[in-house]
């Protein structure tokens, strides 16, 4: 086998990035003022705020902070500053953060205002950013890359061609080593006794099966039709007809590979190879849950054209579809309409996106990207106390 290499950054903890930012963290919704005062001061700062953070409890809490840890630990960040109301939880995910070795520093705003924690920040994240310049890419082999992927706003195009192909680069990512996440729990329904039969290890596998069991039972317990909400109003839009239509082209994406294991959401791989995590199937949520499990890139097949992006991990967006490929042609990364016309082979797709994974790891900016699609969204299990 060739050795095949990207250009990437190294960090502490030995895994590797493919971008560099200096994160400004929120804890709770009410820090988010002073993070963007920060960011607005200091360039080359990212920041991370969300509208939650506050009176959350038990598991509701632990993902929490799973999630605003795993995502300042992410490869992709070279340092971070977490501003918090208190103390605690601002030092809490510091810790958590600083285990990888990376700098990191925390400042809690009650006793000083938004204006002298801004300022004192500020200072420090000046240092960070200008530390975070001098970090060079170096060559890494492909086996160090831990992907995502995941799709949106699917239709019959995308379990033919943008999802098969997809499943291409996913085969040869991990006969090189690699590593590689996917999830979306509810979108795996009618397909799931497939998922099941693919993990290798039969511990693992009722991992898979109490997840998903209780999921459905979820569901069953809110006493709705999902119809609208799964399928989407645009996958019917589309032409998939029911969740199982659709889970039957999801599953197209991990091609014929095995499963290594299965994660709780943002949970951090064990080793290498392919793993489930248990997300929602919303691509906001469920990419932001990949990346804060170490996910430093994702691949997202689209078939009506869903335009995500995410705050840490560049997305790159493939689609079969060639109406979507020619109305919203800024979004899409990598165009696989031949595959439906047959001018292109799925081998060939998948050459063709491959080369493209290797380029936007090394540096090329996403669609997504430059079209300042940053989107963080944190999955919530109850509301707060
Ligand atoms: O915007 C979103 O979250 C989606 O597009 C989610 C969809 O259900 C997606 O998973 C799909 O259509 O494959």
């Amino acid at each position: 086998m060739e050795r095949i290499t990207f250009k990437g950054y190294r960090r502490p903890d030995g895994r590797v990035g493919v971008r560099n930012y200096v994160a400004i963290i929120s804890v709770d919704d009410i820090s988010n003022t002073a993070v963007e005062g920060i960011c607005k001061l200091i360039s080359g700062t990212l920041p991370v705020t969300h509208p939650y953070g506050r009176l959350q409890f038990g598991r509701d809490l632990d993902l929490f902070f799973r999630t605003m840890i795993g995502t300042g630990a992410n490869p992709n960040i070279a340092s971070a500053i977490v501003i918090g109301i208190e103390e605690n939880w601002a030092n809490k995910i510091a810790e958590g953060i600083s285990k990888t070795g990376k700098p990191v520093e925390a400042f809690y705003i009650e006793g000083y205002g938004d204006l002298r924690t801004i300022e004192r920040a500020s200072r420090v994240a000046m240092k960070l950013v200008q530390d975070a310049s001098e970090i060079e890419r170096e060559e890494v082999d492909i086996s160090e890359l831990v992907m995502s992927i995941k799709c949106g706003e699917s239709d019959t195009t995308s379990g033919l061609a943008a999802n098969p192909t997809v499943g291409k680069v996913v085969e040869k990512l991990l006969s090189y080593g690699g590593t590689v996440l996917f999830g979306e729990t509810s979108e795996l329904t009618g397909g799931e006794h497939i998922i099941a039969q693919r993990i290798k290890d039969e511990k693992q596998r009722q991992r898979f099966w109490d997840m998903f069991n209780e999921y459905q039972e979820f569901i069953k317990n809110e006493g709705v039709d999902l119809l609208g909400s799964q399928p989407t109003e645009g996958n019917i839009k589309g032409g998939l007809s029911s969740i199982e239509e659709k889970a039957l082209g999801n599953i197209q994406k991990i091609g014929k590979a095995q499963i290594d294991g299965v994660l709780e959401m943002a949970e951090t791989p064990p080793g290498r190879g392919l793993y489930f995590m248990n997300t929602s199937s919303a691509a906001a949520e469920a990419i932001t849950l990949f990346a804060a499990g170490g996910a430093v890139v994702h691949l997202f097949p689209t078939g009506q054209g869903n335009v995500v992006g995410n705050l840490v991990i560049p997305v790159i967006k493939i689609s079969g579809n060639p109406k979507t490929v020619s109305t919203m042609s800024e979004h899409i990364d990598v165009d696989v309409s031949k595959v439906l016309t047959l001018e292109e082979s799925l081998d060939e797709a998948g050459e063709k996106l491959w080369n493209y994974l290797l380029r936007v790891i090394s540096g090329k900016l996403t669609c997504a990207e430059v079209l300042n699609h940053k989107e963080f969204v944190l999955t919530k299990f109850f509301r707060s106390a």
